[in-house]
């Protein structure tokens, strides 16, 4: 090994733990690359090189001396989390390649490094749950450092004012007893209120003259209290003014009157979102549900969403089953005729895994499409909603597996069916259009739309996992449904909210390149959703989708696979007894070569 320095730092590393198992494991050859168990726990190498440290819940004690990291230039993932670690963070200046630093959920004290700052590819940076104090430093790598927390630690003073930190969510700086200012709601005390006076009676020339100003001062600020009070009386009419009129005109372009207002609303009826009342017609194409239109409109109705195509509502009949209505916007102009052709065609495709159209409204001023209700919601929610919460239930990996086939089932039906290529492909696929019912059952959504939207906006309608080829022609085709559906797969995989799919505000990654990035820098630890991740009997199976879904995420076209060849090698894996014994809580190290397997695999996408 030429890179003496680095073995000697990390010993120097695992000097100040007491960690019998790394004392033990740390000896032999520290990195061979075409062998990742022959070497040392927990590192990670390239080329010979150490490029990531990752020593998770391992109940490490101890402290790390401030400069251990000087001699592993080329680090590039250093996580320490939930261990029991303390005193001072490291120096990190001669770490300039550093995309992810985990050391939540340890003791550290003493203040946050400045040396951070210095880290242009700093991507992720934990430091949550420690003992750190001082102020936090200018951090301001725009564009890069998207995952950032410092909550539950003993920080205090105004947080800075850079654009960086002004754009995190309030929580990443919750209980530090002393942080104030932006964006927390805490406000920072102002100077007069924690500025003892400094002149207190030792000069008597500025004490007469401190005496004679008050009633000048109290004067000023009175008239600047008013003047300021009616400046905001005026703003504030004028603000109220210019919002409603946005909102009108917003409702007016879009044909869709009070939806802002009502789309969430409770116990309306559908009367109340549905123009030109009872003159279009009401047509069912399924076998089963029956109703009549004055039944429609009298039921009550819930907004569930606001979509690309239009908004959808939970219609719950008097006397009979809840549907959802989707209340179609921007439509061609198609004649009664045309119209139906289309969502007859729509209807068509009847597959186990495709959510039946049963039933269209037609008027002149209302198109509707009544489906379904899906009892248990959509994936999107199922997979990100309540994530580290105590309430939630996990989505284990039998489930997501199950949502992978029946979405590919879904598509090969789309795709094959030849004697109406007009509605394949898909076009719009995401996961908040992959509903699950009352079993668990995958239903996949909002197909065969883009055929009945005007050309120019049916161009814009897919908004989540765009392809590279659509985002410079703006079709759609078998291939883009082919690039979605691995960019869904890497979402179920990682449990990470990707950019393209995730609700304005929060954070997320460009899935594609992260996992791609991460597999060929084996920066892997950090790949799979935890949730399933501790199942370890399935991360076979777990590093077999992974592997299809970036072959589905091939930039080129050609180089995706057909969908055929995807149902057939997702059906290959097999599912596993999904057992809650499997998983392991703490981390005992006579398990971790397997166990760092199994976070860590060495992924080779043929
Ligand atoms: N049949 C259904 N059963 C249960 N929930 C549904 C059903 N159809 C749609 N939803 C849910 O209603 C919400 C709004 O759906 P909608 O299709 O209007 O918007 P979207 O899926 O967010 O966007 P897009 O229009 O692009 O598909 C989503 O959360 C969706 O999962």
């Amino acid at each position: 090994e030429f890179h003496g320095e680095e073995r000697q730092a990390l010993m120097d590393l695992v000097s100040g733990f007491n960690s019998s198992f790394l004392h033990h494991n740390w000896t032999k050859v520290m990195c061979l690359d075409t062998d990742p168990v022959a070497r040392w726990f927990g590192i990670k190498c390239l080329n010979g090189r150490v490029t990531g440290i990752s020593l998770e819940n391992m109940n490490l004690t101890g402290k790390i001396r401030p400069d251990v990291l000087t001699n592993i230039p080329l680090l590039v993932e250093l996580s320490l989390k939930n261990n029991s670690i303390s005193g001072p963070m490291m120096d990190f200046s001669n770490n300039p390649n550093l995309i992810r630093i985990d050391l939540s959920d340890n003791r550290f004290s003493g203040e946050i490094s400045s040396s951070l700052l210095k880290l242009d590819s700093l991507a992720f940076l934990h430091l949550q749950n420690n003992n750190l104090n001082g102020s936090i430093p200018p951090f301001d790598q725009p564009g890069r450092l998207q995952f950032f927390n410092v909550s539950y630690n003993n920080l205090s003073g105004p947080i800075p004012n850079t654009t960086l930190l002004q754009s995190m969510d309030p929580s990443a700086f919750i209980h530090n007893q002393n942080l104030c200012g932006p964006p927390t709601s805490t406000p920072c005390p102002t100077n007069s209120s924690t500025d003892p006076n400094p002149d207190n009676g030792s000069d008597p020339k500025k004490h007469s003259k401190k005496s004679k100003l008050p009633p000048i001062l109290w004067a000023v600020n009175v008239v600047v209290l008013v003047v300021l009070l009616f400046l905001f009386i005026i703003y504030f009419k004028k603000y109220r003014k210019l919002k409603k009129q946005a909102v009108e005109k917003q409702n007016a372009e879009m044909g869709t009157d009070d939806q802002n207002v009502n789309i969430e609303g409770k116990g309306k009826r559908m009367t109340g979102y549905v123009e030109g009342e009872s003159k279009g017609k009401l047509v069912f194409l399924d076998g089963g549900i029956r109703f009549e239109l004055d039944e429609l409109l009298r039921a009550s109705a819930e907004g569930l969403g606001k979509g690309n195509f239009g908004n959808c509502y939970k219609a719950m009949l008097e006397n009979g089953p809840t549907v959802v209505v989707k209340r179609l916007r921007d439509l061609k102009p198609l004649s009664s005729h045309e119209f139906m052709k289309q969502v007859g065609i729509i209807a068509e495709q009847k597959h186990p895994n495709l959510m039946p159209l049963i039933a269209y409204y037609y008027s002149k001023e209302e198109k509707l499409l009544i489906y379904k209700l899906a009892s248990n919601g959509n994936a999107y929610n199922r997979l990100h909603e309540g994530k580290g919460k105590p309430s939630r239930i996990p989505f284990r990996w039998s489930s997501r597996l199950a949502v992978a086939r029946g979405v590919a089932r879904a598509l090969q039906h789309l795709h094959s069916n030849t004697k109406s290529s007009n509605v394949a492909p898909h076009g719009n696929l995401k996961l908040s259009n992959v509903l699950l019912d009352e079993n668990d059952d995958v239903l996949v959504t909002d197909y065969g739309l883009t055929t009945l939207v005007a050309a120019p906006l049916a161009a814009q309608r897919m908004t989540a996992y765009k392809s590279p080829e659509y985002q410079s022609s703006k079709k759609v085709s078998r291939k883009s449904d082919v690039w979605s559906y691995g960019c869904l797969l890497l979402e179920l995989v990682t449990g990470r909210l990707s950019a393209d799919s995730a609700p304005a505000g929060t954070t997320a990654v460009d899935l594609c390149s992260w996992v791609h990035r991460a597999v060929r820098e084996e920066w892997t630890a950090e790949i799979f959703d935890v949730e399933i991740a501790v199942q370890r009997s399935a991360n076979h199976g777990m590093l077999k989708l992974l592997q299809i879904a970036m072959k589905c995420c091939e930039r080129s076209p050609e180089n995706r696979p057909e969908i055929n060849e995807v149902v057939r090698e997702v059906e290959s894996i097999t599912v596993v007894a999904d057992s809650e014994d499997e998983e392991f809580s703490s981390m005992d190290p006579s398990l971790t070569d397997d166990s760092m397997s199994a976070t860590s695999p060495r992924i080779h996408n043929e």
